[in-house]
C-alpha cells in the first residue's frame, strides 16, 4: 500500500489515523499528516511513531498519493488554492466533509475525488462510513478505497440526496442519543436524588448491552421494545410519556440540519468562485 496523507488532524482527521494504524490497514511509515497547528499533528506521531509531519499541505501532496482532506468546509478554498499546483492526475482526493460537491471538486482539481464521511463511531471499529464516488473514480480506485475504510467500518455507498440524512444518523446520530442519554440520567437525578454517578454507569451499561444485543440480531429495535414492555407494567406506563412529545421530534432536527446545510452549500459555493478551475490555475505550468 503506497503513502497516504491526512491534512487536518482535528477531531476526525486524528480518529481517522488512529483508525488506520490500529487497524493495520496503515503502516506508520504509511502516514503523512499535517495540520494548521502543528502540536496536533505532532500527538499523531507521539502516538504513532514512525508517522511523519509534514510542515505544510503541499509537503503532504507531494509525498502521499492519496489524500483524506479532514479539514471544515470553509476551509476548502483556501487549502485548494495551495494544492492545485500539487495535485496531478496520479493522486485521489478524499473529502470528509458533505457540503463540499464532488461535482465542483472535479472542476477544481485534476485528480479523482471521493467523499468519505465517518463517524466517531469509527474509533471503536464499528459503525458504518458513508461513501460517494466522484466520475474519475475507476472500479479500481472504487475498490481501494472501499478496502481501506472496511479495516476499521462498514462503508456504505449513499447517493448524493440522501447524504445528508444519512450522515445525520451515522455521523450525528452519536451526539443526539447522548443528549438524549443525559437528560435520561439528569431527570433521574432530579426527580429521585439518585446519584449522577450511578444513573450514568447504569445508563452506559444498558447502552452497552443494547448494542450488543442489536449486534448479535437477536432483536430489531421494535422487537426489543415490545419485550421490555411487559403488558401491564412500568414500562408502558413511561412510553405514554414518550409517545406525548417524541413522534415529530426528529423531523424538527432533521429539518434544521437540513437548513443548515443548504446554508453551508451556499458559502462554500460562493468561497469555490474565487479558486480558478485547474486548467486555467495561474500556478500550473
Ligand atoms: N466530528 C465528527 O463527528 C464528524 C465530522 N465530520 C466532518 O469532518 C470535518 C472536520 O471535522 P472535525 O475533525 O470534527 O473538526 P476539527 O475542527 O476538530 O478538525 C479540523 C482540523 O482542520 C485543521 N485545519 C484547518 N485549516 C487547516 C489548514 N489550512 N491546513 C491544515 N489543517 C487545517 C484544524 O486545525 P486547527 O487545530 O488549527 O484548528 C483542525 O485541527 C467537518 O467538515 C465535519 O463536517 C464528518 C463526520 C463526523
Ligand atoms: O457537526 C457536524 O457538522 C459534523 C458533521 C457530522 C458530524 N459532525
Amino acid at each position: 500500500m503506497e503513502r497516504i496523507g491526512i491534512i487536518g488532524t482535528g477531531s476526525m482527521g486524528s480518529m481517522l489515523a488512529d483508525a488506520l494504524i490500529a487497524s493495520k490497514a496503515l503502516s506508520p511509515s504509511q502516514l503523512i499528516v499535517t495540520n494548521r497547528t502543528p502540536v496536533k499533528a505532532e500527538a499523531v506521531a507521539e502516538r504513532h511513531p514512525g508517522v511523519t509531519v509534514a510542515t505544510n499541505n503541499t509537503q503532504v501532496a507531494r509525498e502521499a498519493r492519496m489524500l483524506l482532506l479532514c479539514v471544515k468546509p470553509l476551509e476548502y478554498s483556501s487549502i485548494l488554492l495551495e494544492l492545485q499546483e500539487e495535485l496531478t492526475p496520479h493522486h485521489l482526493l478524499i473529502t470528509i466533509t458533505s457540503p463540499v460537491q464532488l461535482e465542483r471538486l472535479e472542476e477544481l482539481v485534476s485528480c479523482a475525488v471521493a467523499r468519505v464521511v465517518p463517524s466517531i463511531t469509527n474509533a471503536a471499529a464499528s459503525g458504518v462510513c458513508l461513501c460517494e464516488f466522484g466520475t474519475r473514480i475507476t472500479p479500481e480506485l472504487r475498490e481501494k478505497i472501499l478496502s481501506l475504510f472496511s479495516a476499521f467500518s462498514q462503508p456504505i455507498e449513499v447517493p448524493e440526496q440522501f447524504l445528508r440524512i444519512s450522515s445525520d444518523i451515522s455521523s450525528c446520530g452519536p451526539a443526539f442519543l447522548s443528549y438524549i442519554l443525559r437528560n435520561m440520567i439528569d431527570d433521574a437525578v432530579e426527580e429521585t436524588g439518585i446519584s449522577t454517578e450511578a444513573a450514568s454507569y447504569l445508563a452506559m451499561q444498558m447502552v452497552i448491552g443494547m448494542a450488543e444485543l442489536l449486534k448479535k440480531e437477536r432483536f430489531s429495535l421494535s422487537t426489543l421494545e415490545q419485550r421490555v414492555c411487559v403488558p401491564g407494567g412500568v414500562t408502558g406506563e413511561g412510553l405514554i410519556a414518550l409517545q406525548q412529545s417524541v413522534p415529530g421530534l426528529f423531523r424538527q432536527v432533521y429539518q434544521r440540519t437540513h437548513r443548515k446545510f443548504a446554508e453551508d452549500i451556499e458559502v462554500v459555493k460562493l468561497q469555490l468562485q474565487h479558486v480558478p478551475p485547474f486548467e486555467l490555475s495561474p500556478n500550473r505550468s
